[in-house]
């Protein structure tokens, strides 16, 4: 997951491979609750790891459920079962709706007493309708803040009281189906000798999400009957019963964003758009029909019983009008397709929004603005005309040609004139969904990259959406910035790149470390490292057995982190730099470290000779007095003595070598930014760093956070 206070996203071009998506946080919360309202132990298979089933499995937890999380994605939970919960308890919801809603319901007719919170933004999400059916019945709940919003206590410490089943239970549904959802998984706990009966007040919206509540309750034990939606019916005798183990589908929620994808971006050569696997054309979420809204903006999509597989059709995308009542969360997506549409789309029936994680047709508008697009928003609909819409003309129709290593900047097909597309920074309410969808505008035929501000809100149901999106994203080369940090020894390079790179979520390359391995390596094979060895050093840099996981430095099998970092080990890398072909040897390894979403590279030579075209150069250094002082403390530090007087005379000799040999010596890149380090902290060269890079962004200074 990226934990950046922004993740910025390179023009995107071409799609291809496959991606699993995690599990639906729909199910998986529903499941969590029925299974620890059920007798026995439920094994729930690819369960969704995210805040919002976190937030669940705690307080599950606290009511004295059984949880065990070893298995990975694997849970089991082994339910109540008619025992009473554990009892008080303060339970924290933070801001999922999916847990909160179902169990206050729940909790409110198992008895006990319970405070129930979450976020500001909870806080700020009704409950009312829920809390007045529970009232009807005889619970007794309380407000702690206003009236209508959570936090609340559940008052039934002395037990549940004496409920009024006789007559129908009437719920609101106009709001958020979500109430519904929690009467129906809980008043089966009253319904063991009589029959209960909810009436919904109003027009029920996203019905797809009471299907999947009911397809649930019926494989735990309880099913529910209604008529046309408005009535149903919780039959005497219903008692809850672990299924043994359910498997949790993917999430169809999730799936939109790359199915718009496949719709959006052309395939890469030979490839036939992009897979998704976990879900199929049969899912049970109401999500699902996305697939209808997509298709009938262009997209071409097949599925099997687990898989779909999108490819770009009709384009530019056709403009549509669709009723999106049926896909409230999905249909966020087609709000940023319709940046690539031949006219103006308008969503309708999507009041919802308003009251979801924050007022989505609001926050879509401003965001969507901020691209170039013009937005009218409504009570319950939103219209958007792309950016330069007027000047659209139609591209090629699918299946155009992947991005070359050396190709001009160039978007994702020709989708009108893109000199209405803005550079934009993304602000994401910690909005999951603003976040993900927002991600699609990298496509923009403007070739502009995209900023999207606290990546990290994704966690909410897919915490590695962005790795997933790049790992089936391709971009010409030049597309993926680099920032070269070029310098003297123990100038600080290494440190002061590592830092850049995990503030910014870039990859990073210590070039040093492949000059190090492949001096080990060599000394390791009895090589002598000198004129005489060169080839054969060569062809083993070249076929390096090397891999970089989780800080460590593995060589074969051999963990060789420690061993390349002595002083020896870096003067030996200093003599095998100096031959030419060891140099061309490991040009390729180097390059592949530039991947997406950018990278951060530091050594001798980065901004001279391995990417030239960096967009930021940056040379560092200090005082020799400066550097051997800084490398003793670090010695120290470590348990090595060593005498300063020493470490100078080693370093100079060093940069000699490294600044005097006939390829690619040390030196600034011309177009480089020299940074004289020897009166800064660590931060506050970061901070330079930082600065310049963001100096060549087209996006304003985002806060901090
Ligand atoms: N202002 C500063 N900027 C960067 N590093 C600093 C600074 N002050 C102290 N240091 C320390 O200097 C030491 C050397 O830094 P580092 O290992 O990053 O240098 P380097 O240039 O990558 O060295 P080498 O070329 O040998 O790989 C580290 O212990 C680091 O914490
Ligand atoms: N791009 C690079 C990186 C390193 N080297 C050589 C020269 C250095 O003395 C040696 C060790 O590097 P360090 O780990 O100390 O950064 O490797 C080079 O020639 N080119």
């Amino acid at each position: 997951m990226y934990s950046t206070a922004f993740l910025d996203l390179p023009p995107m071009q071409a799609v291809s491979g496959e991606v699993h998506l995690p599990g639906s946080k729909s199910i998986s919360n529903r499941v969590l609750l029925l299974a620890a309202l059920s007798r026995g132990t439920t094994t729930v298979h690819d369960l969704l790891a995210s805040d919002d089933t976190r937030v669940m499995l705690d307080a599950l937890r606290q009511i004295g459920c059984v949880v065990d999380e070893t298995g990975g994605s694997t849970v089991c939970i082994t339910g109540l079962g008619g025992r009473a919960p554990l009892s008080p308890a303060k339970l924290f919801m933070g801001n999922a709706g999916t847990a909160m809603r179902p169990l206050t319901a729940a909790l409110a007719l198992l008895g006990g007493e319970f405070e129930l919170s979450g976020v500001p933004r909870m806080h700020e999400r009704p409950i009312g309708d829920l809390v007045d059916a529970l009232r009807q019945l005889g619970c007794q709940i309380d407000y702690l803040g206003n009236d209508g919003y959570p936090p609340l206590r559940i008052a039934h410490a002395q037990g549940v009281p004496a409920l009024a089943l006789s007559a129908p239970i009437r719920v609101r549904g106009d709001v958020s189906s979500q109430f519904l959802t929690a009467l129906l998984m809980a008043l089966p706990l009253a319904a063991a000798t009589q029959a209960v009966v909810i009436e919904v007040v109003g027009e029920l919206i996203s019905k797809p999400y009471i299907a999947i509540t009911l397809q649930l309750l019926a494989r735990f034990g309880i099913v529910v009957e209604h008529q046309n939606w408005q009535r149903f019916t919780i039959p005497a005798g219903s008692k809850y019963q672990s299924p043994g183990s359910i498997h949790v589908e993917a999430d169809a929620s999730s799936a939109s964003y790359f199915i718009a994808l496949g719709a959006i971006a052309s395939s890469a050569t030979g490839e036939k758009g992009i897979k998704i696997q976990g879900i199929g054309l049969d899912s049970i979420q109401g999500d699902i029909r996305f697939v209808e809204a997509a298709r009938a903006m262009g997209a071409v999509v097949t599925g099997g019983a687990n898989w779909l597989q999108i490819e770009r059709g009709a384009w530019p995308l056709q403009a549509i009008d669709l009723d999106c009542n049926h896909i409230p969360d999905a249909a966020m997506t087609l709000a940023v397709m319709a940046l690539y549409a031949n006219g103006t789309t308008t969503l309708r029936n999507i009041a919802s929004w308003r009251v979801k994680e924050t007022d989505r047709i609001a926050a879509m508008a401003t965001e969507l603005r901020k691209l170039g697009a013009t937005v009218e928003e409504g009570a319950d609909f939103i219209r958007i005309t792309p950016p330069a819409a007027s000047t659209s003309t139609a591209g090629p129709p699918q299946g155009a040609s992947a991005p070359s290593e050396d190709s001009e900047p160039r978007a994702a097909g020709s989708v009108g004139a893109p000199s209405g597309w803005k550079p934009a920074s993304i602000h994401t309410y910690d909005d999951h969904r603003v976040a993900m969808c927002f991600s699609l505008a990298a496509f923009n035929p403007a070739g502009l990259p995209v900023r999207i501000e606290d990546p990290k809100c994704v966690a909410k149901t897919f915490p590695d959406y962005f790795e997933a999106l790049f790992s089936v994203t391709q971009t010409a080369t030049d597309h993926i910035p680099v920032i070269c940090i070029d310098g003297p020894t123990a100038s600080g390079k290494g440190t002061v790149a590592a830092a850049v790179a995990q503030r910014l979520g870039y990859r990073f390359l210590d070039s040093g470390a492949m000059y190090r391995i492949t001096a080990l390596a060599a000394l390791r094979a009895g090589l002598a490292i000198d004129e005489g060895h060169e080839a054969r050093i060569a062809a083993m840099a070249q076929n390096l057995p090397v891999r970089f996981e989780g800080g460590k430095v593995l060589l074969g099998g051999d963990d060789v982190t420690d061993a390349i970092r002595t002083e020896e080990a870096g003067m030996n890398a200093s003599r095998v730099s100096a031959l030419p072909s060891v140099r061309t040897a490991l040009v390729q390894l180097q390059h592949s470290f530039r991947r997406l979403p950018g990278l951060v590279a530091d050594g001798r030579d980065m901004g001279t000779v391995i990417f030239p075209d960096a967009p930021l150069k940056v040379y560092l250094t200090a005082s020799a007095a400066c550097r051997a002082e800084r490398r003793h403390k670090q010695l120290i530090s470590k348990g090595f003595s060593a005498s300063i007087e020493d470490l100078r005379a080693d370093l100079e000799a060093r940069d000699a070598r490294d600044s005097t040999r006939s390829v690619a010596p040390l030196k600034p890149a011309q177009d480089a930014l020299v940074l004289d380090n020897s009166t800064l902290t660590i931060d506050e060269a970061v901070n330079q760093v930082l600065a310049w890079w963001q100096e060549r962004q087209p996006f304003a200074v985002s806060a901090p956070g």
